[in-house]
């Protein structure tokens, strides 16, 4: 009901909790693999929220949605072809289609209804869909990319939720080898990666995964005020093949801004921010090895 208070605790942030003034709630049903919630709030814009965690407001999805795309996709030259693993509200596909050089992108997102809830209360992002260049595949990334063909693609995005439900499993080691395969040599991939504030076990032990499996392993970052600790992280990978060096963009943002007339211009990323995403704090240093 309105102006009623929405606390999101959950063991992933024990003993703390976030809440965001509710205006309206305007969606709330079970799908087949989590609850999906959606309400107007008092400053945030319409917000989703899967089994009680927030996934996105409209006030400052851009952050990361454009961060969690351009950051692979300006460190590779002239990406072609994509794939999306959940971002099924479609925000990611709208950073990606900024990209002429894109060609193909396939998306696999398991959850139909955060498709459709999106294309009902959030347009702007799943403008994303409606590329011609865009594929949906909706099913289990997992199933999906044990029939991908070999060096498939030039980049994986990964905006998967957190592990504790229908995202379990993309955290864990088979899943990774897998994303190795489907990548090109020398292409690139990204994965949501928690907050440096609140899970650095997580980071660490997806990092140590990551850096068995792909020749070099980054951490960025970048704030985003809804989600808890007000930030969240990126691990990139590059498959051995030309190195790629992320923190300095070799396909800068003017290129990228100059395409897709028909969407927004970017909110958040720009090259600077590109590369301070990859400043890290004293502390993660010491508590994640990175090389
Ligand atoms: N495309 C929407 C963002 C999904 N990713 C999230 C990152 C971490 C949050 N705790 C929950 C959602």
């Amino acid at each position: 009901s309105s102006g009623k208070v929405v606390y999101f605790n959950n063991p992933m942030w024990p003993g703390e909790a976030h809440s965001i003034k509710v205006e309206k709630i305007l969606y709330k049903e079970k799908s087949e693999f989590q609850e999906v919630l959606v309400f107007e709030s008092l400053t945030y814009g319409k917000v989703l929220v899967l089994d009680g965690i927030v996934q996105l407001t409209e006030k400052d999805e851009c952050a990361y949605q454009e961060m969690i795309t351009h950051l692979p996709l300006c460190s590779i030259q002239s990406p072609k072809t994509v794939l999306v693993v959940g971002g099924g509200d479609g925000g990611v596909l709208r950073e990606v289609c900024r990209h002429s050089s894109v060609t193909h992108v396939d998306i696999c997102e398991i959850d139909k209804m955060v498709i459709d809830v999106s294309k009902k209360y959030f347009p702007e992002l799943a403008v994303g869909f409606e590329d011609p260049r865009v594929h949906l595949h909706v099913g289990d990334a997992v199933e999906f990319l044990k029939c991908t063909s070999e060096g498939k693609y030039d980049a994986i995005i990964v905006d998967s939720s957190d592990p504790v439900g229908p995202a379990q499993e993309l955290v864990e080691k088979p899943f990774f080898v897998t994303l190795a395969k489907a990548l090109r040599p020398g292409g690139v991939l990204c994965n949501m990666a928690e907050s440096m504030w609140l899970h650095t076990h997580l980071i660490q032990d997806m990092i140590s995964i990551c850096q068995q499996t792909f020749a070099s392993v980054r951490y960025a970052w970048t704030s985003v005020p809804t989600y808890p600790s007000g930030l969240i992280g990126f691990i990139l990978c590059s498959k051995e093949g030309e190195p790629v060096d992320f923190v300095n963009p070799i396909n800068p943002i003017e290129k990228v801004e100059g395409t897709a007339k028909h969407i927004r211009e970017l909110r958040f990323y720009n090259s600077e921010m590109h590369k301070a995403a990859f400043a890290l704090p004293a502390f993660l240093k010491r508590e994640v090895k990175l090389l």
